[in-house]
């Protein structure tokens, strides 16, 4: 029976949609359907956490893809970066300038505005995203560089994590300094967990009075600060796009590019992959087999675990430690599971009545089971297929994470002025608290989905957990 579980769930994953069809029964009941058949891209149309993860494929595939041309080459170290800012400071001219720059050195192919402006949309989970992926590599990374056409599209972006960002390049004008867009996107950076920024002062052939650009500086460091991110280590570098992409005044052009690039190479971290994380199994069935005990199924979403492991199953009431006595796969025995594997777990002294479809099996201490917490929440208009009409606090959508889906009431943070009278409007981007009406394990970072009547109305991220 596991073996036949297991080998149904690899076979999905290796056949892709196509096997949503034949697997034995949609994994979090029918009403998660239509959400997945948003998500046409090929892997794993078949459950919600397949929802979650799948834009990140289609990322990951999109990457592999090019590399697979024979451009780029695996040996560096990959990075998701994007250009973030106010409208018209520059952003999309800057993204051609790098791509202009880095490939006279042999770093890519250049793509020119109108190349990169023109972004096709694309689907994720129902809503439209028109981003611009664009790639290149300097001599120590390989870049895939995100820039959207328009201010909405940065905040479904960043919010759905359809293309998740590991660091970003924040776009400011001299001629302006900062602007409401550029502490939206700051503010939007910090929710989803970018822990670093590098900074361009752009358009610095318009202000003639040096002590402007000082000021612009001074201001954006201190915003930085405010946001949370580290004011004075962050680089800021001042020069101007367009000369850059028209190949005129190198000093503040491509010599400025050049500088941008090094910062984002040392200043920005590459992030710890998947297999480097602690390890996180969502339990997606439980069995027990007579004269070995209970077994519960899933993938494994991060990390690695050997045989012989300590294990904690968290989530709906549980926090409860046992040991990894087995690991199958395949029909057959390991020592070893990692994120991307579909595994059995066979627990030490667990009953099965104490492990459920919904919790996950994971490195003791590292993720909290809670009821409550705060979010970064983007609301689908109607013609994104979400509400019609505002919703006010108190509002219980129901939650989808991972395997599971849990009521959630969603209230307005502290300081909210007139919290009992104010309005959410489809298509707006807003901070909530949500209290689940059980626990499950959350952190910030996590993404869920929000829908209410068969429909997905909304869309967020984990910015803090409470109890
Ligand atoms: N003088 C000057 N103009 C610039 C510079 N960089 C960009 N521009 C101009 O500023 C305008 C806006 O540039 P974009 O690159 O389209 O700005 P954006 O941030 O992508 O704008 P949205 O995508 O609409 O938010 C264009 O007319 C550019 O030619 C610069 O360094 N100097
Ligand atoms: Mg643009």
């Amino acid at each position: 029976m596991i073996r036949t579980r297991i080998q149904t769930g690899l076979q999905a994953a290796v056949r892709g949609a196509e096997v949503s069809r034949v697997s034995a029964r949609p994994l979090a009941g029918p009403s998660t359907m239509p959400l997945l058949r948003t998500l046409t891209t090929k892997p794993l149309a078949r459950a919600p956490r397949a929802a979650m993860l799948s834009p990140r494929m289609i990322q990951a595939t999109r990457t592999y893809a090019a590399e697979a041309g024979g451009k780029f080459s695996r040996s560096k170290p990959h990075f998701n970066i994007g250009t973030i800012g106010h409208v018209d400071h520059g952003k999309t001219t800057l993204t051609a300038a790098i791509t202009k720059h880095l490939a006279e050195q042999g770093g890519g192919k250049f793509m020119d505005y109108s190349q990169i402006d023109k972004a096709p949309e694309e689907k994720a989970r129902g809503i439209t995203i028109s981003t611009a992926h664009v790639e290149y590599e300097t001599p120590t990374r390989h870049y895939a560089h995100i820039d959207c056409p328009g201010h909405a599209d940065y905040i479904k972006n960043m919010i759905t994590g359809a293309a998740q960002l590991d660091g970003a390049i924040i776009v400011v004008s001299a001629t302006d300094g900062q602007m409401p867009q550029t502490r939206e996107h700051l503010l939007l950076a910090r929710q989803v967990g970018i822990k670093k920024l590098v900074v361009f002062i752009n358009k610095v052939d318009q202000v003639d009075d040096p002590e402007m650009l000082e000021l612009v500086e001074m201001e954006m460091r201190e915003l930085l600060g405010q946001y949370g991110f580290d004011g004075e280590g962050t680089p800021i570098v001042m020069g101007t796009a367009l000369a850059a992409l028209e190949g005129r005044d190198p000093e503040r052009g491509a010599n400025k590019i050049q500088e941008l690039m090094d910062a984002a190479d040392t200043w920005l971290d590459v992030p710890a992959r998947d297999l480097d994380k602690p390890f996180l199994m969502y339990v997606e069935d439980v069995f027990s087999i007579s004269g070995r005990g209970t077994v519960c199924t899933g993938k494994v979403e991060r990390g690695t675990i050997t045989k012989g492991a300590e294990v904690e199953i968290v989530g709906m009431g549980a926090s409860i430690k046992t040991t990894l006595t087995g690991i199958e796969m395949f029909h057959k025995e390991l020592e070893r599971g990692e994120a991307g594997d579909n595994m059995g777990a066979l627990l030490r002294g667990i009953k099965r009545e104490q492990v459920r479809r919904g919790q996950v099996l994971v490195a003791p201490g590292s993720i909290k089971s809670v009821k409550k917490f705060k979010a970064q929440i983007y609301v689908l208009t109607k013609e994104e297929g979400g509400r019609y009409t505002p919703f006010m606090s108190n509002y219980r959508p129901q939650l989808f994470i991972r395997t599971t889906d849990v009521t959630v009431s969603l209230t307005f943070p502290d300081g909210t002025e007139n919290p009992h009278e104010k309005l959410v409007m489809p298509g707006d981007n807003i901070e909530m608290i949500g209290d689940l009406v059980h626990d499950i394990a959350l952190e910030a970072g996590s993404r869920f989905t929000l829908r209410e009547g068969g429909k997905t109305i909304g869309t967020g991220i984990v910015s803090e957990v409470y109890e």
